[in-house]
């Protein structure tokens, strides 16, 4: 495994899904490759070395696949956004909406300090939406957010130009 090339020829499209319209980039096929799957976070993780990161940030449930194995090779801690309605304890939401469709995120009110290092993370960048709410979430928490890292990148939906007050990462850019 050797180049971000090789990680991009792993992610399968698949046309119409969920919605007519949508060409779904299925990173299944990349997961499922153990040298791939190890090298995706290898790279994700070696660009935030030195940001001494408190919490990796990142929202259900395909950022989790990543979220939390960054976490652990950042020595951080890992807060989940979840979708509406799972987190057991106090939380705040935020509604946004996404390529195809709109929701609710939550986070729960204690799980990030003020002034606390914040790395969001997901496995994809499409229109910005999903990591537009999470940022609301962690800014409502006073948390200070270093970067936004994603494993793919659609650059057609602009998500980068929604976004740019922030630095982002992205290893695959379609
Ligand atoms: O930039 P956006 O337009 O917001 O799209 C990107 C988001 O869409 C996908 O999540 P999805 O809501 O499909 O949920 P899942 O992770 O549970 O599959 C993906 O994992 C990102 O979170
Ligand atoms: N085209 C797409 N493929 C996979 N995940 C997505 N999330 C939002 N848009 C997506």
């Amino acid at each position: 495994m050797s180049s971000d090339q090789d990680l991009a020829k792993l992610i399968r499209d698949v046309p119409d899904f969920p919605k007519q319209g949508i060409l779904f980039k299925d990173i299944t096929t990349l997961l499922k490759d153990k040298d791939a799957f190890k090298k995706s976070i290898d790279l994700l993780a070696e660009r935030f070395a030195n940001d001494h990161i408190d919490k990796v940030v990142a929202a259900e449930s395909r950022g989790f696949i990543f979220g939390a194995p960054l976490a652990y090779l950042l020595n951080a801690g890992f807060v989940p956004v979840r979708k509406l309605g799972r987190l057991p304890a106090k939380a705040i939401r935020a509604e946004y909406t996404l390529e195809y469709g709109t929701n609710f995120v939550e986070i729960h009110v204690d799980a990030i300090e003020p002034g606390e290092k914040v790395l969001i993370v997901d496995d994809l960048l499409a229109t910005g939406g999903t990591v537009g709410a999470t940022i609301e979430l962690v800014k409502k928490l006073e948390g200070d957010i270093v970067a936004l890292a994603f494993l793919v990148e659609l650059s057609f939906l602009k998500g980068r130009e929604r976004l740019k007050d922030y630095r982002i990462e992205t290893i695959i850019t379609y």
